[in-house]
């Protein structure tokens, strides 16, 4: 079974995960055929979930209303986000493009439905976080998905979470996990756009592997 996968198909992998880019600014106004749209959803249900529990929902957001509507809480939480920062920092933020809601033709809003399978859950009874995570690994599916199909998708995480539960009718009991932005791009950048603008570098990963046990700073 070692080598179920060809080369080109390992290749193929990886090259998703390593080409994969979080798109804000780069996105083409064309339509997502439903079909392909379907397959990307597919893959995020294909997703490991504690318990199988499947907690997640999709909501395909293509209403420019509620786009305009999402943007706008966008527009006061950035702003809201920028006073946090000082100096040189904050007016950097403020030049950063850190969402495409209205530009992406859709925009998706993936949840969590912490009761899906009953009040005891395989795999969640000692670390209740882990229907949350599951709902992660959709997203990333999803995202690689995407990437493979030519698709850009972007994160949208500056949001007032009842803001968004209140554009979208989703119920007090249901939890936002991730608002995505998703459609075709112009291109996909090489490297993050953060790195480029010189938010943040790419760390190396031998600063971040240990053996055996954590070390590093206490
Ligand atoms: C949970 C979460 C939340 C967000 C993000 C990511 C994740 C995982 N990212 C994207 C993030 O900035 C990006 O992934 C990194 O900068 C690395 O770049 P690439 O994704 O490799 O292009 C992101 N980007 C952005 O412009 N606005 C946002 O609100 C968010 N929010």
């Amino acid at each position: 079974m070692d080598e179920d996968f060809t080369p080109a198909e390992r290749d193929a992998l990886y090259k998703a995960i390593f080409s994969r880019r979080d798109v804000r600014g780069q996105f083409r106004p064309d339509p997502v055929p439903d079909e392909v749209l379907n397959r990307v959803l597919l893959a995020a249900h294909h997703a490991p979930s504690v318990g199988f529990m499947q907690p997640w929902n999709f909501i395909v957001v293509t209403d420019p209303a509620v786009k305009s509507r999402i943007h706008a809480d966008f527009t006061r939480a950035t702003d809201e986000a920028a006073a946090m920062f000082e100096g040189e920092r904050r007016s950097l933020y403020s030049r950063l493009k850190l969402e495409g809601i209205r530009e992406a033709p859709v925009n998706l809003c993936i949840t969590c439905d912490r009761e899906r399978s009953g009040p005891v859950v395989l795999g969640r009874t000692h670390m209740p976080a882990m229907d949350l995570y599951s709902c992660v690994c959709a997203v990333q599916n999803l995202w690689l998905a995407a990437r493979a199909e030519g698709l850009g998708v972007g994160w949208v995480s500056i949001l007032h979470e009842d803001a968004l539960k209140q554009a979208l009718g989703i119920p007090e009991r249901i939890v936002p996990i991730a608002y995505l932005c998703l459609g075709h791009v112009t291109h996909f950048e090489a490297t993050p756009e953060l790195e480029t603008k010189g938010w943040r570098k790419r760390l190396p990963l031998e600063d971040l592997v240990f053996r055996d046990r954590w070390e590093g700073e206490g």
